[in-house]
């Protein structure tokens, strides 16, 4: 068997599509959504990730704020530039490239952004807000991967889910998304603490990989038909690999790819964050 591609290059057309119908929806109420992103140092990797997240901007009619900031920034600085976007009534939502450099916390300055801009949906508020089942902005990756599923017509609800990672942007949040009752799967969530990972990996209906270790899961790991989805995202010389092995794609049903998966619907979840985030003017 060889799976079926879960194409987050072209869902995420489509839903640019819908958010462009929605921006000019706003555009009648003289609502300009305004993303806001900050990147401070000039790691090359984050620097074309801001780059195409205002290409997407473009794309769909929300104007871009952009903070380019030095590697060696200060605390103080960085607050003072969070505040004037928090301030700014163009700016209806943005994001603080991670990581920072060394000398700043990433927890720190999330924790400064206004929860009512945080288009990353990572404010402790927010991260709280999805524990307790209370609307607010969900983590772009996570919102991206249940979009992903859903959209291509894969039962979540009474699947059985393994994650493969349990950081802060995606494996943890995920599984928060998808035990909410609106998701209804059952989640064993995975980390390079497990003892017998493949043990897992066989039992689930839906493997998602986010663990950042290139070729982590092989094709004897997976249960044959399953549906599996690459997050983890590794740059070699060989260019970008994911923490499936190719050995998956022989015996999964369906695949989510690095790249063409998961990364272009994070990007456009981010959109639609702000968009949403830009609609709660409309009815405020
Ligand atoms: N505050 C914050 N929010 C983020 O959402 C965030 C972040 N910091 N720091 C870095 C990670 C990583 N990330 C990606 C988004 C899109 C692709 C993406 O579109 N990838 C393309 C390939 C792009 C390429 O060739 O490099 C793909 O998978 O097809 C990848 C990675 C968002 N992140």
């Amino acid at each position: 068997m060889t799976a079926q591609i879960l194409d987050g290059r072209a869902l995420a057309t489509t839903i640019k599509g819908e958010l462009a119908e929605r921006v000019a929806k706003l555009a009648e109420a003289g609502i300009v959504p305004g993303l806001g992103t900050v990147l401070v140092g000039d790691d090359p990797g984050s620097r074309s990730y801001v780059a195409g997240k205002h290409r997407d901007c473009a794309q769909v009619g929300i104007a871009s704020i952009q903070v380019e900031l030095p590697a060696d920034t200060g605390a103080d600085e960085l607050a003072a530039r969070i505040a004037e976007l928090n301030a700014d009534p163009a700016c209806t939502g943005y994001i603080v490239q991670l990581p920072l450099p060394p000398q700043l916390d990433d927890n720190w300055a999330l924790g400064l952004v206004d929860p009512d801009k945080d288009a990353d949906g990572l404010h402790p508020a927010n991260l709280g807000n999805l524990v307790l089942g209370v609307p607010a902005p969900l983590p772009c990756t996570p919102k991206g991967i249940v979009e992903l599923l859903r959209r291509n017509g894969i039962e979540i609800a009474g699947a059985e889910v393994c994650i493969v990672g349990r950081g802060t942007t995606v494996g943890r949040p995920l599984g928060l998304l998808l035990t909410r009752k609106s998701e209804n799967a059952t989640v064993t969530l995975c980390h390079t603490g497990t003892t017998d990972l493949a043990a897992h990996t066989r039992n689930a209906d839906i493997v998602i990989a986010a663990a950042g270790r290139p070729g982590l899961v092989t094709g004897d790991m997976i249960r044959p038909g399953a549906v599996c989805v690459d997050v983890g995202i590794t740059r070699t010389d060989a260019g970008l690999v994911g923490d499936l092995d190719p050995s998956v794609r022989e015996v999964a049903g369906w695949f989510a790819p690095v790249p063409g998966g998961v990364g272009p619907m994070t990007r456009a979840m981010l959109l639609s964050n702000v968009v949403e985030l830009a609609e709660r003017r409309l009815e405020a």
